[in-house]
């Protein structure tokens, strides 16, 4: 079984190592034993846990997983020369990876939430060498894409990377629109998860504007809170979510 050397314990961390574990050997590196540790138990497998201050990632595959302003910092801690680091970090580019971690190859990645349950939306882009063994890394926690550059995997950032928040919104505020016309809580939030679950398969078969068509009945309910959706600029505002996400990425 091939090793990946995850540096960094936090929450992406946890959620990718949880899809791979079967699949791959875990290292995991941290700054924090207590840490390391806890990571180990909520994973429910041995992982090798190493502290961060002159760990060797020499001929190892990486899996960045910090925080993109850690960069530095953890870079100095390093030494040896990886042969891949794959860098889940948004919107912190190839070049800047280059400059700070010795390393023969670079992918980055963007994995999403849902990397937990097996179902992360992952994009990818970097060192075609590495494209196969990269798409086949991610695909232990869902489906990939590779994509043309850099701009496009900031993107995507914003698209599939920051996109569970942005859903979450709207299941949020839906549910509480039902229980503002007097639905209880328990009933609403149970029916929000099911049509959540009905529109995941869904979507992956219908047009998104097919499917409002057919649900929108001439004269009917969809037809009179679709209205109330447009008139609340929720379209623009879901398009400005976009950009924005996409401009932070640029600037991180
Ligand atoms: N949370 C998400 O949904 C997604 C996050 N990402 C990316 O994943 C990366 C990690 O995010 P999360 O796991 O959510 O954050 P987190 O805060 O849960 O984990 C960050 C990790 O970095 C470590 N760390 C923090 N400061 C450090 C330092 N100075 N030196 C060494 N290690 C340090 C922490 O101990 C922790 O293990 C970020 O770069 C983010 O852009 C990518 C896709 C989705
Ligand atoms: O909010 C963030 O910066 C990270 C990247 C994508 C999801 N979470």
């Amino acid at each position: 079984m091939k090793t990946i050397t995850f540096i960094g314990n936090g929450n992406m961390a946890l959620s990718i190592a949880k899809g791979l574990k079967n699949s791959y050997k875990i290292e995991v590196v941290g700054r924090d034993r207590k840490k390391l540790e806890s990571f180990e138990e909520k994973l429910g497998v041995h992982v090798k846990k190493s502290l961060l201050d002159n760990f060797n990632i020499e001929d190892k595959n990486i899996l960045l997983c910090v925080k993109p302003a850690n960069v530095e910092e953890v870079s100095k801690k390093l030494q040896g020369r990886a042969e891949v680091l794959y860098s889940v970090l948004a919107g912190t580019g190839i070049q800047k990876l280059k400059d700070h971690f010795n390393t023969s190859a670079v992918v980055r990645a963007m994995p999403n939430l849902a990397a937990s349950v097996g179902k992360s939306m992952t994009t990818l882009t970097g060192d075609t060498t590495y494209k196969e063994e990269a798409q086949t890394l991610f695909n232990s926690i869902g489906s990939t894409r590779w994509l043309a550059n850099e701009k496009e995997i900031d993107i995507a950032t914003a698209l599939a990377g920051s996109g569970p928040a942005y859903l979450a919104l709207i299941a949020e505020s839906l549910s509480d629109g039902a229980v503002k016309q007097g639905l209880k809580r328990e009933d609403a939030m149970a029916i929000m998860r099911g049509l959540f679950d009905g529109f995941g398969e869904l979507i992956q078969e219908i047009h998104p504007a097919l499917l409002k068509d057919g649900v929108m009945s001439p004269g009917g309910t969809t037809a009179a809170g679709y209205a109330a959706l447009e008139k609340g600029n929720v379209r623009n505002a879901c398009i400005e979510a976009i950009e924005e996400a996409y401009k932070k990425a640029v600037k991180l």
